[in-house]
């Protein structure tokens, strides 16, 4: 039996007049992989920045409907945003370090926390970085800059840096747009490892990572959830025409 983590109801969101999601509704398992896919300009992004309520911070931006999360509504006066964005981390489409040292990058989340230990923020860092598939890469020299780094390891140390906030869910927009196969192929094993501590959730433009990563699929077209199910499935056997169209390439 699968656990629910998220569950969004009839989500309506509006950028002013115009209407970019209609009537969303999904379940989203815990400790699974859920990937967003769809044409250019169809809502993943928007519907995946919902879910930490990083639209707030869009001016005309409102929304309808519900979203929770382990049953608490994200979007009620009792959620706290910034308990919300520990809980729900986010990874973006381009690396963006801090540009400081590596280490202070993963430390930085746990000492707006208030954490000054210095053993316990060296135990943080290790660990986060160790999780994030990049501690033999950087373990002797975690005081230079971040910014030295490659692309691919830079992303996985954004990663790093959102395991040190504990959080229950990691959001990725398009996390490899910006790398190589070769990075790309590390971060899809990587979300393969941290699918047991952690729900995460893409979107992606590329059908092959979503088959290769997920193990659920949304397939959104003009703001609308035309088909959500197993990926497997989804991919071998859509129920939808336009889930067909799309993933044998007839249009997007
Ligand atoms: N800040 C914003 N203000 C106004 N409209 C926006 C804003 N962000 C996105 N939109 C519009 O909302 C719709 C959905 O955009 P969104 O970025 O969520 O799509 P997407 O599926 O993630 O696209 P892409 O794959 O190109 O990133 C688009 O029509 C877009 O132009």
């Amino acid at each position: 039996m699968e656990e629910t983590i998220f569950k969004i109801k009839d989500l309506d969101l509006y950028y002013g007049e115009k209407q970019a999601l209609k009537k969303v509704t999904m379940d989203i398992n815990k400790n699974r992989v859920t990937a967003f896919i769809g044409p250019s300009g169809c809502g993943k992004s928007t519907f995946l920045r919902c879910l930490n309520r990083m639209n707030d911070l869009i001016e005309g931006c409102r929304i309808e409907g519900s979203i929770t999360i382990n049953d608490t509504d994200i979007n009620s006066g009792k959620m706290n945003v910034v308990d919300l964005r520990t809980r729900v981390g986010m990874v973006f489409q381009k690396p963006n370090p801090f540009p400081m040292s590596i280490f202070d990058n993963v430390a930085y989340g746990p000492r707006c926390q208030g954490i000054k230990d210095k053993h316990l923020l060296t135990q943080i860092v290790e660990t986060s970085l160790k999780q994030a598939a990049l501690w033999d890469e950087v373990s002797d020299r975690l005081n230079d800059s971040a910014m030295g780094l490659s692309g691919g390891q830079q992303q996985r140390l954004c990663i790093a840096r959102a395991i040190a906030m504990e959080p229950e869910v990691i959001l990725m927009d398009e996390p490899t747009s910006a790398l190589d196969p070769i990075a790309t192929a590390k971060i899809e094993d990587l979300i393969e490892e941290l699918k047991h501590d952690y729900t995460i959730i893409i979107v992606t433009h590329s059908m092959l990572q979503a088959a290769r990563v997920s193990d659920y699929t949304a397939f959104f077209l003009l703001g609308e959830v035309i088909e959500f199910q197993e990926t497997s499935k989804l991919f071998k056997q859509p129920l939808d025409k336009r889930t067909e169209d799309y993933i044998t390439g007839r249009f997007g």
